[in-house]
């Protein structure tokens, strides 16, 4: 992993797809700052552009407009340290956990020393250790879970995206998982931006939340917050009044499209829980 995590600005992003002849819109104008090592949850209603958001920054996808920069250079397709955590996974049926988790690392030919150390540390440090010899469909949804998230550690990122990695999971697995990730954050050396669905899950794990309206998505809120990554935060007073609030930002995105906080938050930072 790197020593500081990598810092990431997006800049009046705007991306469209061509479908059937027609032109669909999938995020306009779109402008964010995450600091390195530090945790950014993207939250906003189904098809505002989430995932596009996070291939553009994997370099999967070149926006029409604007500029997406990781640690101040253009982002590329194949960088290194870039590492994307799809919805399904993405684990191969047929390899077993200590293959499945070794992959990237064989696929970039590194020495088998390295490669054996790297697999062990990262599948001990997920709990999968005694696992290893498993195949993916010998575990529960969460256990992949964590071989997928392994399996992205081993190739040292220093940037990690994740598409909505936690939705198909039951409460506490999800939990589990999100005190995991956070676990991981404390070694230091890793920015993450993390796509969800999940109010509470924005609220936990996000240092930043931004919130996108309808497609196409575009920035209506940005809020700062500051307790996340301590794990009594889901507790606190401080917690549900954010979930509120975000609620609120929500509720209003998803009846009118917009709403009323566009025109003060899109460019003004609020603190959260007030
Ligand atoms: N390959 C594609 N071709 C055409 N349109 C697409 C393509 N991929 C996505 N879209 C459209 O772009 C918009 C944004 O899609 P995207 O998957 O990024 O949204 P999302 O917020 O991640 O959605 P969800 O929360 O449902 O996963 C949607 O209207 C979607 O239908």
């Amino acid at each position: 992993m790197q020593e500081t995590g990598a810092e990431v600005e997006i800049s009046n992003l705007s991306v469209s797809y061509q479908r059937n002849r027609e032109t669909v819109a999938a995020l306009s104008g779109v402008s964010f700052r995450v600091e390195a090592g530090t945790t950014c949850a993207v939250i906003g209603p189904s098809g505002c552009g989430k995932s596009t958001l996070l291939y553009v920054l994997a370099g999967l996808i070149r926006p029409q407009d604007g500029q997406s920069l990781i640690n101040g250079r253009e982002t590329q397709p194949g960088r290194r340290e870039t590492s994307l955590i799809l919805q399904d996974y993405g684990l191969l049926p047929w390899k077993t956990v200590w293959h499945n988790t070794i992959l990237g690392l064989v696929i970039r030919r590194e020495a088998a020393a390295a490669i054996r150390a790297a697999g062990e540390q990262v599948l001990r440090q997920m709990g999968l250790w005694e696992m290893r010899h498993r195949y993916p469909a010998q575990l529960s949804g969460g256990q992949r879970q964590r071989v997928a998230i392994a399996r992205s550690l081993a190739m040292r990122p220093d940037l990690l995206l994740m598409d909505e990695p936690f939705s198909s999971l039951d409460a506490l697995t999800r939990e589990s998982l999100q005190e995991a990730l956070l676990d991981i954050l404390q070694g230091g050396g890793l920015t993450v931006i993390l796509v969800t669905h999940s109010i509470e899950e924005a609220a936990y794990l996000g240092r930043r939340i931004v919130v996108l309206t309808p497609h196409p998505g575009r920035v209506t809120a940005v809020l700062e917050n500051p307790r996340a990554g301590d794990k009594h935060y889901r507790q606190t007073e401080q917690f549900f009044r954010l979930c509120r609030n975000l609620r609120r930002i929500l509720e209003g995105v998803y009846h009118t499209g917009t709403n009323e906080y566009t025109a003060r938050s899109a460019s003004t930072r609020r603190n959260a829980g007030r």
